[in-house]
């Protein structure tokens, strides 16, 4: 087994290892009643998205080694002491009707899915026949979006504090994860467990992008927090360098503004791709800059986010999510993802084939498009281009409401000359 030191000190840099959760039953195991609990503005239907996302994880693994979250918890239930502290965890986090008993004598690989998949409640005394719940620990619908409750910053893991109790048990996996794979080496960072945690802190990795060793940039709205911000503001320790944080806040609704790589993600060293309204337009969404010298922190207003990176030494140009020309089509497509672009290298990219204005504003600025399915079987040799977009046929995957940044979960990547 090869072993992995995290390291992500960029969003760019060629991508090392990545961790995803291909969709299975969780997905289904909603109906259009309890869709809005389960943060899904529609249900979806599992066959069409296994396949889109078959295409989409195909491509990825022609890039770099791919590993699945069911078979890495797998392998850490197999440690017994692992096993009985995460279902200890599990059970002081959620209301549930679950027996541990039950759980603890099931197979590890059967209780990996039980754990993803949900927990059915076993309707064996009066209050759980009263219960119109149909889980004792519910299925973890959104756990295809792998970018949200664990992230690497750095050489270490930022494990989330999810801002909805639905998602809680994914951070609590993630966690198990890094803390005990024998894969990896790495130390998790988990708000919950300092001294400092107060109930107003939540992080989420759609939120965070780490923009260059130096710099991160951290949305704030429904997700993630101001306070969650301060918690990793507190983190940094800044001796050996001036550090930043650029913070961009986001609007409440639509949904589709969830995190900041719904409008913003790095497409190259020097394009990144951008929702305009939010992100160029002025607006009262504010962009601030937090610089940490020497232990000492200053806040201030910035224009936006590209005029603030490119004062900080970087040479963005932003392309523009919908084209340039119709506000409807922005929206249109921002609703579907259509920024939310995954680096696999400077210059190669992951992203929604049907955002069709995005595409064609990503093949203005010189990307080629590749379908994913063809990437993936081998059809086209991704050797023979510098500069590209591999388009994954989404129709049923971005009703889960993310696109390929969300889908993922980068431990390492290669280092960026700048
Ligand atoms: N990074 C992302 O934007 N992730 C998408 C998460 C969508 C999921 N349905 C959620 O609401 O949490």
């Amino acid at each position: 087994m090869d072993t992995y030191q995290i390291r992500v000190n960029s969003e760019i840099g060629e991508l090392e290892g990545v961790i995803v959760h291909s969709p299975g039953k969780e997905v289904e195991n909603m109906t259009p009643k309890n869709a809005e609990r389960a943060l899904y503005s529609d249900i979806l239907n599992l066959s069409v998205a296994q396949k889109e996302y078959g295409h989409f994880k195909n491509a990825l693994a022609k890039h770099a080694p791919t590993f699945e979250v069911r078979e890495l918890l797998q392998d850490v239930l197999s440690n017994q002491r692992v096993k009985e502290t995460l279902i200890d965890h599990i059970f002081d986090n959620e209301h549930t009707m679950a027996s541990r008993h039950f759980l603890l004598g099931l197979s590890d690989e059967e209780l990996a899915r039980q754990l993803l998949e949900g927990v059915i409640l076993v309707k064996d005394n009066l209050t759980k026949y009263f219960s119109k719940e149909r889980y004792a620990l519910r299925p973890l619908h959104n756990f295809f979006f792998t970018r949200d409750a664990a992230m690497a910053v750095r050489d270490k893991v930022l494990i989330g504090r999810m801002a909805n109790q639905v998602r809680g048990r994914e951070a609590l996996i993630m966690q198990a994860i890094f803390d005990y794979h024998p894969m990896f080496r790495t130390q998790t960072v988990n708000p919950v467990q300092h001294a400092t945690f107060n109930d107003k802190i939540s992080i989420e990795g759609g939120d965070v992008l780490v923009a260059r060793e130096d710099v991160l940039l951290i949305g704030t709205g429904t997700r993630t927090s101001s306070q969650g911000i301060d918690f990793i503001l507190e983190q940094i320790e800044s001796k050996e360098q001036v550090r930043h944080i650029i913070v961009q806040e986001l609007p409440e609704t639509p949904e589709s503004f969830i995190h900041l790589d719904m409008v913003f993600t790095f497409l190259d060293k020097n394009k990144c791709m951008v929702f305009e309204p939010i992100v160029m337009k002025p607006n009262r969404y504010q962009t601030v800059h937090i610089t940490i010298d020497n232990g000492k922190v200053n806040i201030k207003n910035e224009k936006n986010i590209v005029e603030c990176l490119n004062n900080l030494g970087f040479d963005l140009e932003p392309v523009f999510c919908g084209g340039t020309k119709d506000p409807w089509a922005q929206e249109r497509e921002q609703w579907h993802s259509g920024a939310n672009f995954f680096a696999l290298a400077p210059g190669k990219v992951l992203g929604y084939a049907r955002n069709v204005y995005t595409m064609e504003q990503m093949n203005k600025h010189g990307f080629e498009i590749l379908s994913a399915e063809d990437v993936g079987s081998g059809k086209v040799d991704i050797s023979k281009y510098e500069k590209y977009v591999v388009a994954v046929e989404g129709s049923e995957l971005p009703r889960g409401g993310g696109g390929a940044r969300c889908m993922t979960m980068p431990f390492k990547r290669k280092p960026i000359t700048w």
